[in-house]
């Protein structure tokens, strides 16, 4: 099954909890870059199967982890005995590139397992267990674009946004969440505090005054190279530029799939991007319908 990549569009940092997190307000969107995960049976145990060589096959495995999760607790509720599972993980999304790609992977091995077990779990039982297993998790579980406010768990369907393309491009670093979270430097004045708090309930979401990511200049700081694709994606046509999640990732939109094709290639034929990855990947605004 197929495991989609995110893009935060909107991301403030509101606060901090005592246990360290932060609070935030986050605009939250698939897009259409997967991962592709197979789950066969096996006799016993969990077995990871990715061949990528920074993700990691053993039970630190976010997949590995969810499985586990869900097997502990389904089983009690309708299983006599624990069966063994491999999954197979063909890795399209970068990895420690703020796209969430380890989550996604979670959240599709919740989903498929709860499916194939004829539903144990109800929706908000299968997010508790999400949310257990990373802040982005349960986005993944609801699918399409989402408001997501305090750790990153309160998650409301967000529809006000136009149907733009996405052409993300990984210079190749991979950076640590935890790292950028810890650098972030939180004193803000009490105006500050207003501002972060700003409400999207009914508003349409505007690539002009809405797109900023208060981890970006935490990152860009590091890695310069940030910046320096910012400029170039306007430069090639983009509507805006930001930074993803916690990065590396920058994105660019565009108002047609032809537009971000053609800033892809202009891209691919400069010098500077020979180490970069890049994609173009459609938002994937709407929920899927399951049959
Ligand atoms: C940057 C985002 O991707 C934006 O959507 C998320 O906030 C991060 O989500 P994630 O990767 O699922 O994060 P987790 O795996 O839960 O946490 C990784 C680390 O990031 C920090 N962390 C994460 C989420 C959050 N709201 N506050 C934090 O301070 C914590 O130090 C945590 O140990
Ligand atoms: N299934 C998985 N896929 C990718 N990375 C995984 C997986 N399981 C564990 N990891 C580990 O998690 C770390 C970060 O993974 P991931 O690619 O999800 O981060 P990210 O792109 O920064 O995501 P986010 O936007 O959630 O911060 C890596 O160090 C990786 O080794």
């Amino acid at each position: 099954m197929k495991a989609p990549a995110k893009i935060n569009l909107f991301l403030r940092v509101t606060g901090r909890r005592p246990d360290g997190f932060h609070e935030l307000v986050s605009l939250m969107c698939p897009v259409a870059l997967y991962d592709n995960l197979t789950l066969t049976p096996a006799k016993q145990g969990i077995h990871v199967i990715c061949g990528h060589p920074d993700v990691p096959e053993d039970a630190s495995n976010l997949a590995d982890r969810a499985a586990r999760l869900f097997m502990e607790t389904a089983i009690h509720e309708s299983f006599p005995s624990v069966s063994g599972l491999t999954i197979q993980i063909d890795k399209k999304i970068p990895v420690g590139a703020g796209l969430g790609g380890g989550s996604s992977d979670a959240a599709a091995v919740l989903t498929a397992l709860n499916r194939h077990r004829g539903y144990p779990l109800s929706t908000a039982a299968l997010m508790e267990l999400a949310g257990r297993l990373g802040a982005d998790v349960p986005f993944f579980i609801q699918g399409g674009a989402a408001l997501a406010t305090g750790i990153g768990d309160r998650l409301e369907p967000f529809s006000h946004l136009t149907s733009w393309t996405a052409l993300l491009v990984y210079p190749n670093v991979a950076v640590s969440t935890a790292w950028v979270y810890k650098n972030l430097n939180l004193r803000l004045t009490k105006d500050e505090k207003k501002l972060r708090k700003f409400h999207f309930k009914g508003r349409f979401f505007n690539v002009a005054e809405h797109l900023v990511n208060d981890l970006e200049p935490v990152t860009a700081k590091a890695f310069p190279v940030i910046e320096e694709i910012k400029r170039l994606l306007l430069a090639h046509g983009a509507a805006g530029a930001m930074m993803s999640g916690s990065g590396s990732t920058v994105f660019g939109l565009f108002e047609t799939p032809g537009r971000a094709k053609s800033a892809y290639s202009a891209l691919c034929d400069n010098q500077r991007s020979q180490n970069w990855t890049l994609y173009v990947a459609d938002l994937l605004i709407h929920r899927p319908v399951i049959a």
